[in-house]
């Protein structure tokens, strides 16, 4: 076992110890996600020190050496980061990944033993989310990795009654977010593959009402509402963001809504918030010709309120999420309401225009067409 040493002094940090494997180049690009991924289910904050050595870690094993110029002396923060960074200049990236996934280790097992924890009291059971609310902070996480989070119709019914009762329950706040690698891939295509009984024109009517309900749903949210976008998001799981009141990306997350390349028409309200929150130009970019942004991009749009690295996205999000639930519930509730109420009413009026347009696509030919490209050739957007 070694001590983590402070990324500048190289004094010991007390009470985390390294337990290196004597593998040094073992680690593989699973343990090293499935580490990332423990580091967002710490309960005890590292400490500082312990966050510049992951910060450092990570930045040496997905980029290697320290390439960027140094920060200015008064820029605390970053230097403190670039330093940390720039002392790994000499392991290698395998061997700094191997380092992460102890370190994660380590700490994981420093806050003892994983007992098996009964759910909270308050999960609720859906088959294709996971739903908690711990810390006066209920989250709504779409759980169907394996699918990238794709939305099926049963999902939506789902994702409207979490919200209804994340809305009514004790909860001071709100989070959506993504499991696995992605946010969401927007609506899962086989929702329009199958031959239901009523017709065609059925189908896209009552998807239409249902689209309806799930953005409504947004639009009357009462309580200050968060996404934290882990990953990809695409579709409607991009267009409704501009319904949170904040939104924190990691930062390989991207934001892409290929509404003209599928034949449809935008959704979420997003024909009137974009504009709203990045002007025409860019919003029709995003809304007309599928531009894909990054989360930086997204970030200087404003669509997003803050991107984070990838490397600590779930302890410093959270650490924030934590704060904000401390904070007075109806003060918050109220300050919110007063914000929204000014537009909820053009929000509803979007909506049902909005649903009309895309009821008309979807019994388009080339609606049709585009869906069965992706399921033909699976073409990647
Ligand atoms: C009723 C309300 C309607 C509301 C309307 C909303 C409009 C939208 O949301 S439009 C956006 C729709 N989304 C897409 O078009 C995304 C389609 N998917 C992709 O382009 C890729 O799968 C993606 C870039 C998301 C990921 O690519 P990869 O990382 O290469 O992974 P895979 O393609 O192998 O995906 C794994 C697995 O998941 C299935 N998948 C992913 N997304 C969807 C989706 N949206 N619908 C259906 N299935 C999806 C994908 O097919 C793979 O399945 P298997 O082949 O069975 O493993």
């Amino acid at each position: 076992m070694a001590n983590i040493s402070h990324p500048s002094t190289g004094a010991s940090i007390p009470g985390v110890q390294l337990h290196t494997t004597g593998a040094l180049m073992g680690a593989s690009v699973e343990d090293f996600n499935n580490a990332k991924a423990q580091l967002g289910t710490l309960k005890k904050d590292p400490g500082n020190h312990v966050k510049l050595k992951i910060y450092a870690l990570f930045k040496q094993a997905t980029q290697g050496p320290c390439n960027t110029p140094k920060p200015g002396m008064l820029d605390f923060v970053n230097k403190a980061k670039w330093d940390a960074w720039k002392s790994l200049e000499s392991v290698s990236q395998e061997e700094a990944r191997q380092q992460y996934v102890d370190l994660i280790k380590s700490l994981v097992s420093a806050e003892g033993p994983a007992v098996a924890t009964p759910p909270p009291e308050s999960a609720q059971a859906f088959q294709s989310l996971l739903v908690t609310t711990e810390d006066g902070i209920t989250t709504i996480r779409f759980n169907r990795p394996e699918k990238k989070n794709a939305i099926t119709l049963d999902m939506y019914k789902e994702l409207i009654d979490a919200l209804h009762h994340a809305g009514k329950d004790d909860s001071v706040i709100t989070v959506m977010t993504g499991s696995g690698d992605f946010y969401c891939s927007g609506n899962d295509l086989n929702n329009f593959t199958g031959i239901p009984q009523g017709g065609i024109e059925k189908m896209a009517k009552d998807s239409g009402e249902l689209l309806k309900h799930y953005v409504k749903a947004y639009i009357d949210f009462p309580k200050p509402l968060i996404a934290v976008v882990n990953g990809p998001a695409l579709g409607v799981s991009v267009t409704v963001l501009g319904l949170f009141d904040v939104v924190y990306a990691t930062e390989s997350a991207t934001f892409h809504t290929p509404f003209s390349q599928l034949g449809q028409s935008p959704e979420g309200c997003s024909s009137y918030t974009f504009p709203k929150i990045m002007g025409n130009a860019k919003a029709s970019e995003m809304l007309l010709f599928n531009k894909k942004v990054t989360a930086t991009e997204a970030c200087n749009l404003g669509l997003v309120t803050e991107v984070f690295p990838d490397g600590s996205f779930q302890s410093e999000v959270w650490t924030r999420l934590k704060a904000y639930a401390k904070l007075p519930p109806k003060s918050l509730a109220l300050s919110k309401q007063l914000i929204r109420s000014k537009e909820k009413e053009k929000l509803h009026a979007v909506n049902d225009a909005e649903v009309e347009r895309l009821i008309e696509r979807w019994l388009s030919d080339e609606c049709m067409q585009a869906i069965m490209n992706f399921f033909q050739a699976k073409p990647k957007l």
